[in-house]
């Protein structure tokens, strides 16, 4: 069955749709994806919610789905769009396959799409609205990208996992699984609260580090939440990852922008300036911290991306906080910057042993 793809700067492209759609079609922001595999961590992280993902590879789903590799429990994008969708999944661990996993979550494919082409646009005028129709008529609805998607991605209430001596609270702006089981195979005993806690009820659970982390949306849309996230930064060791980063930063008086066409991918090479070294990295945003923003913040530049100089993560210079723009836990791409967590879990145990008292 045919299917189309019209981009809100007034481009459409022709394809082949691989699923069901409503009659209007499905609206979301459309990014891309530049990684050669890594797409069921991408179809799964709750950052993606409701947006379109271009995969850049010209073939993907070769390897199926399987029972690890999930971010969450349920694939978050609005809609996908490919050269070609492999139907059968070749791997001993495949449990689906790539197109019968997506079709069981009623997410469309649109494949046959010259994603070449596509991603030369984006990367020209800009990630934008989108949508997927079975019509070549109906282009509108270009403009209904829904806000607030960290109160649909985020627990209700919290959720312990793991046992250990530290103790971390993971605020779940849309957390990924992956930065959970990095904390709960350090031995942590992990907390994760709604988006919405306040500093209070995180102090009331008496945490030994928090952890702010992923999510989808522009982080402007959680200004409600700065004064507590300040609040719980001035008091405990704070490692911010992607959303969290950029909200942190936020809280702390620097601000946010919008990216032309954002990074998403698992080769994004990251400069520390502390350490004079480079390395790869996974990553997953259309925002950035906004480099002329962050004097008189207390907040300074550790890592910055090699391609393009925006910041990518922040410590202060006299509070144990520390963000990050990329990913850390990898998954998909190198695991690189798995020390972002070390450094964390070293200052939370740090502060213990000194007997650092919070409030
Ligand atoms: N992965 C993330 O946390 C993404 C952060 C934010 N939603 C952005 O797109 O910039």
């Amino acid at each position: 069955m045919e299917g189309y793809l019209h981009l809100a700067d007034g481009k459409k492209f022709q394809g082949s749709l691989l699923g069901s759609l409503p009659e209007e079609g499905i609206a979301g922001e459309i990014v891309f994806f530049t990684g050669m595999t890594g797409y069921q961590e991408v179809l799964t992280d709750p950052s993606y919610k409701n947006q379109i993902i271009v995969f850049t590879y010209p073939l993907i789903g070769n390897y199926g789905i399987n029972d690890q590799d999930f971010e969450s429990k349920k694939p978050h994008a609005a809609a996908v769009i490919v050269s070609e969708a492999a139907k059968e999944a070749y791997h001993y661990e495949a449990q689906h396959s790539f197109t019968e996993y997506l079709e069981k979550w009623n997410i469309p494919i649109l494949e046959h799409i010259d994603t070449r082409e596509l991603v030369k646009g984006i990367r020209q005028n800009g990630t934008m609205p989108a949508v997927v129709t079975a019509s070549p008529e109906n282009a509108v609805c270009c403009d209904t990208i829904s806000s607030l998607k960290v109160k649909e991605v985020s627990v209700p209430s919290p959720v312990t996992i793991g046992r250990g001596s530290n103790h971390i609270v993971l605020v779940d702006y849309g957390f990924k699984k992956s930065i959970a089981e990095y904390l709960v195979n350090q031995k942590c005993l992990v907390t994760i609260v709604p988006y919405n806690y306040s500093a209070d009820q995180i102090s009331a659970l008496k945490p030994d580090g928090v952890l702010l982390s992923n999510g989808p949306g522009d982080p402007k849309e959680l200004m409600d939440q700065l004064p507590e996230i300040r609040k719980v930064a001035e008091y405990y060791p704070v490692l911010g990852i992607c959303l969290g980063h950029q909200l942190a930063a936020l809280a702390f008086g620097g601000d946010t922008k919008k990216m032309l066409f954002g990074h998403r991918g698992a080769n994004q090479p990251v400069f520390d300036v502390t350490g004079n070294r480079v390395f790869m990295s996974s990553q997953n945003h259309s925002y950035a911290v906004d480099q002329n923003s962050i004097e008189h913040t207390g907040l300074k530049i550790r890592f910055l991306n090699k391609n393009d100089q925006s910041i990518e993560g922040l410590y202060h210079e006299k509070l144990p906080l520390m963000t990050v723009q990329f990913h850390p836990e990898a998954s998909p791409g190198p695991e690189d910057s798995i020390f972002i967590f070390e450094e964390f879990i070293n200052t939370v145990q740090y502060r213990k042993r000194r007997e650092i008292s919070y409030a």
